[in-house]
């Protein structure tokens, strides 16, 4: 190798890896109906994006665009680094479709061994049966899947989507045939992938699990990103809420030290700064009770407060996003 061709290997082996997932611009229209209106997101390395947003958003559409099985009409995409119609880049992408049919006289080992097979990676036999095991189907490996319910076929297309050790996980409404404790399952299988930094980007109606398991949510309505952002950056700080008596000047000065202050007669809300972890930093809930209590405050109640993110989302589906964080 030349020292030119050594320099630039070595540049590019520095720069950051591609994003697992990426858009810009994208549009696709359906008769007189746009679908999706000049959509741009990305899911960084080993991050878990959910999109949420009502019915007839362009979820399903902005999903199928990224994965190459619908052609926009403008846009880019870029999956990990590469087009979105590169087996390359394909063969590294596990996908769980919003409807999902498999083959009924295969059993579900059998569809797992398939879909190794067409994604051309080698999985040894007891991985295969290890993934069957996260998703609940262990003891069901060597029956055909037509006689399986829906819940067990979504499990199976989860485990479809995850055998080919994928570096990015699509799933589009992974929990909606599923029973509650199988809902619990597949947020710890998604906290699992996060752990081993396989990327997800996870369609959702059922929004605490999204509020549980994703660091950035996209959300869509009528074709647009209406808002995106961090959690934190979606929901703002955290809150504590204190009920307090003899309260004088100085203490009320301690509290509106530790973020904005609204007092209603003896409620206090303190909003603590957007990304206050509560166990660190100056301003830990402790601190400030240790030094109400100090300054004379009797300290009836205290307890954390913060917006939902459902009650978020209606308030921007309703009202629109109110400017920040587009
Ligand atoms: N193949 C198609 N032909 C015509 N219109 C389509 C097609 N696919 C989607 N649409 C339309 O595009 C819009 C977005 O649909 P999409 O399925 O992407 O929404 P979604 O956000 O996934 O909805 P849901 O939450 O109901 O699954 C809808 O108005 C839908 O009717």
């Amino acid at each position: 190798m030349t020292p030119r061709a050594e320099a630039a290997g070595r540049l590019l082996a520095e720069l950051p890896p591609a994003p697992a997932a990426w858009c810009s611009g994208l549009r696709k229209r359906y008769r007189r109906r746009l679908a999706v209106d000049d959509v741009s997101f990305a899911v960084g390395r080993g991050e878990v994006v959910g999109l949420l947003g009502p019915n007839g958003a362009g979820k399903t559409t902005v999903i199928k665009i990224l994965l190459g099985l619908v052609r926009p009409d403008a846009g880019e995409v870029l999956l990990l680094g590469r087009p979105a119609r590169d087996p390359r880049a394909r063969a590294r992408v596990g996908y769980l479709p919003e409807l999902f049919r498999y083959q009924p006289w295969l059993t579900a080992a059998e569809v797992l061994r398939l879909h190794v097979r067409l994604a051309g990676v080698a999985v040894p036999d007891g991985e295969r049966r290890e993934c069957l095991a996260a998703v609940g189907l262990a003891d069901r490996a060597g029956d055909r899947v037509g006689g399986f319910s829906k819940g067990m076929q979504q499990r199976l297309g989860l485990a479809v989507a995850l055998v080919a050790r994928p570096d990015l996980v699509v799933l589009d409404e992974p929990t909606s045939a599923l029973d509650p404790i199988g809902r619990a399952d597949v947020r710890d299988l998604l906290l699992s992938l996060r752990d081993r930094q396989v990327a997800v980007l996870l369609n959702s109606h059922l929004i605490g699990e999204v509020e549980r398991v994703c660091d950035r949510v996209v959300i869509l309505d009528k074709g647009r990103v209406a808002a995106s952002g961090t959690l934190a950056e979606l929901l703002g700080g955290r809150e504590v809420r204190l009920r307090l008596s003899e309260v004088s000047a100085a203490a009320e000065a301690r509290l509106a030290a530790a973020g904005r202050l609204i007092r209603t007669g003896d409620e206090f809300a303190v909003e603590l700064p957007a990304g206050h972890d509560p166990a660190q930093g100056p301003d830990t809930v402790p601190d400030l009770v240790a030094d109400l209590v100090a300054l004379g405050v009797r300290v009836h109640a205290v307890e954390p407060g913060r917006i939902s993110l459902e009650e978020r989302l209606l308030d921007i589906l309703r009202t629109g996003p109110g400017g920040d964080h587009r």
